[in-house]
């Protein structure tokens, strides 16, 4: 978690990838996330702007599930502040996120992945970060977990196999700073104001809501974080598979400042664009000024 000046918010260009075909063969969602990561980053062959930033969703290398997570997970030993050595990393996953991130020269969120830490042998849901460089240069480990029950819909107990990340997380590009969450994330507040104080002028959530709540919380959740912190905010998910185990809600999004969802996805397999366009982040903030009319004499500030 960057303690310094956030970087000078400036015009860029994000791309979602709702990534189909996330099958059982990881090695066949490795190739295809990545034929999807190059694709995206050059405007879809130019039919689109060139991405500053792609992001992959919630899970992609793997079925979403918490059988499934102790069979595909990788180890990463990814530690803050220093040095990571991706060729001599024991992920896959880790070296063509890396890779495609090089070679496609964008900023990467790489959706994310089950790991298991090298030193306790805990599994958790984690999303990798990379510079156009190829550096891993952040993580964020799923702090909340998805167990929920809604008799009848669904019921999902990530922590039958699943630890809770620990930390709140952002990364700074040559454009923004963009802090972190992966889906159930989004629906404490607390996070996301957490980034948002800490300067983030974005926030990216890869996600996975389902049939039940994904029609009514979906756009609900990132329209309020994106009013409440008055930041841009946006989640991908996978493209809905009804063969699969899990049955992804799709819609990829991105909410402006003001609330006002700028793109979005079906839920097939698909590559959303948007320009981020700070003057809106600007105007939000200043014609309605909650960033700096809060009461800290009234309650405690959670991001101190
Ligand atoms: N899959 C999740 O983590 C969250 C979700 O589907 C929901 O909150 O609903």
């Amino acid at each position: 978690m960057s303690s310094s000046a956030a970087p000078a918010f400036k015009p860029f260009n994000l791309a979602l990838i709702q990534l189909g075909q996330v099958g059982p063969d990881k090695a066949a969602n490795l190739q295809h996330a990545r034929e999807m990561i190059l694709r995206a980053a050059r405007g879809d062959g130019g039919a689109k702007p060139k991405a500053d930033l792609v992001v992959l969703p919630e899970c992609f290398n793997s079925p979403y599930g918490h059988v499934h997570f102790p069979v595909y997970a990788e180890t990463i030993a990814f530690v803050p502040g220093r040095p990571y050595d991706v060729a001599a990393s024991a992920s896959k996953s880790v070296k063509m996120l890396s890779a495609a991130a090089r070679e496609a020269g964008v900023w990467l969120v790489g959706g994310s992945i089950p790991e298991r830490d090298t030193t306790d042998s805990k599994l958790y849901n984690t999303a990798t970060v990379y510079s156009p460089q190829g550096d891993l240069v952040a993580i964020h480990r799923k702090v909340h977990l998805f167990d929920i029950d809604i008799p009848g819909k669904i019921t999902f107990k990530e922590s039958e196999t699943l630890t809770g990340g620990k930390t709140i997380n952002c990364f700074d590009t040559d454009f923004a700073r963009v802090g972190l969450g992966i889906c159930y994330d989004v629906r404490f507040p607390e996070l996301a104001m957490i980034n948002a104080r800490r300067g983030c002028q974005v926030l990216i959530y890869p996600g996975a809501f389902n049939l039940t709540t994904g029609p009514l919380h979906w756009e609900l959740l990132q329209r309020a974080r994106a009013i409440d912190q008055q930041v841009y905010f946006s989640m991908c998910s996978p493209a809905r598979d009804m063969t699969a185990g899990y049955h992804a809600w799709g819609h990829s999004m991105v909410v402006d400042p003001m609330g006002k969802v700028i793109a979005e996805a079906g839920h097939e397999e698909d590559i959303v664009y948007a320009h981020i366009d700070p003057q809106t982040f600007h105007d939000a903030r200043a014609g309605i000024p909650v960033t700096t009319q809060r009461r800290f004499d009234v309650y405690a500030d959670v991001s101190a």
